[in-house]
């Protein structure tokens, strides 16, 4: 048994796919330490048939006998799901099929996140820590953010780490070493396959991974669409959108933020601070570390012509994304 006081984690979507896969691994004590109890704060659309499977997830959960598990709420309105909560990780909204693009989502999810970060600003905790998953999630993020006024803007974040591990995973799979080892990675920009996988800066035990694969033709043509092109591949195979590998990364994200990176660096999608000359308040993906509950962006690298071009790219394509959602704010 641990002694620490329990925090409040709400999570949306409670009951779909990503839920299914996220919340068992919070409640175990994977995201936010094997010593500090959670009460989940679970919001599902207000629908007899979603409520049904949140109610059957909650026997779920209740059946694992979690000991940091101190206290499970089903709700129906963001107002009460988010009352005081600590950590939101805003997964409901509808998600990819086969042939949709993300543009698509944008009209249909939209909405949900402004009635949220309304909610937020009325009654979460003043240092909520907010991850935005659903898509598309950089300006479901930026809408929430800038639904919720009265809290600091740096509390909003979007989900890039799902592309951080797959840039991970495929670095590992081209270079034969552990998947472990390989530091400094970073990606850029928008969740979406316009993101810029950076490994110029990557380590493995010390060694530089871009001489190590000194392959500018395989950068270009096969590690940057395989990386941006994942979750299409994942839906044209499955049938349905990542799930499992989502939840993982939504928990990396938190777990990071929350108890620090030593130094490691991970990619976050954060409110620019105008660095790399990205617009202030822009949700990109950055190279980050974590401390004390923090993230600061790693400073200093140095931009050369193709990754501007691609940092170009993936701005423009959040910019207009913004834009079109302008109305909404
Ligand atoms: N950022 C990322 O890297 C990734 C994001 N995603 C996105 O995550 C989202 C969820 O995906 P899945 O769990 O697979 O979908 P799903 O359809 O299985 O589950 C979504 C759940 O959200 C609920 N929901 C819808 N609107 C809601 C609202 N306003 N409030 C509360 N709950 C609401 C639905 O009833 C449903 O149960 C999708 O937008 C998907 O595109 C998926 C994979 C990766
Ligand atoms: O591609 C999708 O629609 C789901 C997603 O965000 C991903 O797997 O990266």
């Amino acid at each position: 048994m641990s002694n620490k006081k329990p925090v409040r984690v709400a999570v949306t979507g409670a009951a779909g796919q990503i839920g299914y896969a996220l919340l068992f691994r919070i409640a175990s004590g994977e995201m936010l330490g094997k010593d500090q109890p959670v009460i989940l704060q679970l919001l599902e659309i207000p629908d007899e048939k979603a409520q049904n499977a949140l109610k059957g997830v909650i026997m779920e959960l209740e059946d694992c006998a979690f000991p940091l598990l101190a206290g499970i709420e089903a709700h129906s309105d963001p107002m009460t799901a988010f009352k005081d909560t600590d950590y939101a990780l805003l997964v409901g909204a509808r998600p990819r099929g086969p042939g949709m693009e993300r543009a698509d989502l944008l009209a249909a999810n939209a909405q949900i996140f402004t009635v949220q970060g309304k909610a937020l600003n009325a009654v979460a905790s003043r240092n909520v820590k907010v991850l935005v998953v659903g898509n598309p999630a950089n300006t479901n993020a930026y809408i929430a953010m800038k639904s919720a006024p009265d809290l600091p803007a740096k509390n909003f974040t979007a989900m890039l780490r799902l592309d951080h591990n797959r840039a991970a995973s495929q670095i590992a799979a081209k270079t034969g070493k552990a998947v472990g080892s390989i530091e400094k990675l970073a990606v850029w920009g928008n969740h979406s396959p316009t993101m810029y996988a950076d490994y110029r800066f990557a380590t493995i035990d010390g060694q530089g991974v871009k001489a190590l694969i000194n392959d500018e033709e395989w950068n270009r043509n096969t590690f940057l669409p395989t990386v941006g092109k994942r979750g299409a591949a994942i839906i044209a195979a499955r049938g349905l959108s990542s799930a499992a590998s989502a939840a993982n990364a939504a928990i990396d994200h938190m777990r990071d933020w929350a108890l620090g990176t030593n130094g490691k660096w991970v990619t976050m999608g954060i409110p620019s601070d105008g660095s790399y000359g990205i617009p202030k308040e822009v949700m990109f993906g950055y190279p980050v570390t974590c401390e004390g509950g923090e993230y600061k962006i790693v400073q200093g690298l140095e931009i050369d012509a193709f990754s501007q071009e691609c940092i170009n790219k993936t701005l423009k394509e959040l910019t207009d994304e913004q834009d079109g959602v302008k109305h909404l704010l």
